[in-house]
């Protein structure tokens, strides 16, 4: 397999049927994410992240196109792509505990035994520093701690790829920087290929090796994409002062506010 087209999207629109009529909201979608890269895509509201990142975890089918990993056609939501929303969705009378054993459970339960799924969802707290929290429900932890739940659960199945919705979107920005800084370090040691949508441009540039910018809707396609190239691991203090940094930075903003300045349309 060729590794630096493990995630393959071809000429792929999106278009939704509303009472208006026919919306579209993607077209000409062309892009490849390379084994163990992290991607991630911007825009402004409404250009039609969410949609396209549906269309790669196979919530959504597209209207015309089409989206493989490793090789095979994305036909439905599959263990090997974990999926992480920005409302966390966690079932709230569940332990933190509970909500990420399963998940185990559901994709290892016909193969492992209750002591290899019960250590499998121990090592997946462990990961994000919430084994203190294993026996809390979601109502009696912070926003913050239930992304990182969030985070666990989808990483505990072992994905090949992490889809992440504007994971952070929710957060201060603290507990925002501290959980991008967690995410950097997990990725890392997983090696895990990520696609996220992200709304930040400082966000964008710290975490990712591929930017990918979308035009604005309807019919938001591919702008441009851009190779952010800074050494890993990546430290935000001395990144701040780092010319390459503001550089990437700038082309993003550039895109965004000059080139795509915004004009909000809904479906
Ligand atoms: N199921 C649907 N039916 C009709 N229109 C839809 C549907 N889903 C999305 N849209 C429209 O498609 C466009 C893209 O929506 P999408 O949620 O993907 O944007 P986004 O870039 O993720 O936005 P935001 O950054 O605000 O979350 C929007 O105009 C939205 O109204």
């Amino acid at each position: 397999m060729n590794q630096d087209k493990y995630i393959e999207i071809q000429d792929v629109e999106q278009t939704f049927k509303t009472k208006k009529g026919t919306f579209p909201a993607l077209r000409d979608i062309n892009l490849t994410v390379a084994k163990g890269e992290f991607v991630t895509l911007i825009g402004h509201s409404g250009c039609g992240k969410s949609t396209l990142l549906n269309l790669i975890a196979g919530l959504t089918m597209p209207t015309k196109g089409v989206l493989l990993c490793a090789n095979k056609e994305i036909a439905g939501p599959g263990p090997e792509r974990g999926v992480v929303f920005q409302n966390h969705s966690l079932l709230p009378w569940l332990t933190c505990f509970e909500n990420i054993y399963l998940a185990v459970e559901r994709v290892f339960g016909g193969s492992e035994s209750k002591a290899q799924l019960k250590a499998r969802t121990e090592a997946a707290l462990a990961l994000v520093g919430l084994t203190p929290a294993a026996s809390k429900r979601p109502g009696e932890i912070s926003g913050g701690m239930k992304q990182r739940v969030g985070i666990a659960r989808a990483l505990s199945m072992e994905p090949k790829v992490l889809l992440m919705d504007e994971p952070f979107g929710a957060l201060d920005a603290l507990t925002r920087a501290k959980l991008q800084d967690e995410l950097l370090e997990i990725v890392a040691r997983t090696q895990s290929t990520v696609v996220m949508v992200t709304h930040d441009v400082d966000e964008a540039v710290l975490l990712s090796d591929k930017i990918v910018m979308l035009t604005n809707g309807p019919a938001a396609t591919v702008g441009e994409v851009r190779t952010v190239d800074l050494a890993r691991p990546r430290n935000r203090v001395a990144l701040a002062d780092d010319p390459q940094y503001q550089q990437h930075r700038k082309a993003v903003i550039d895109f965004l506010y000059t080139r795509q300045a915004h004009v909000e349309k809904v479906a």
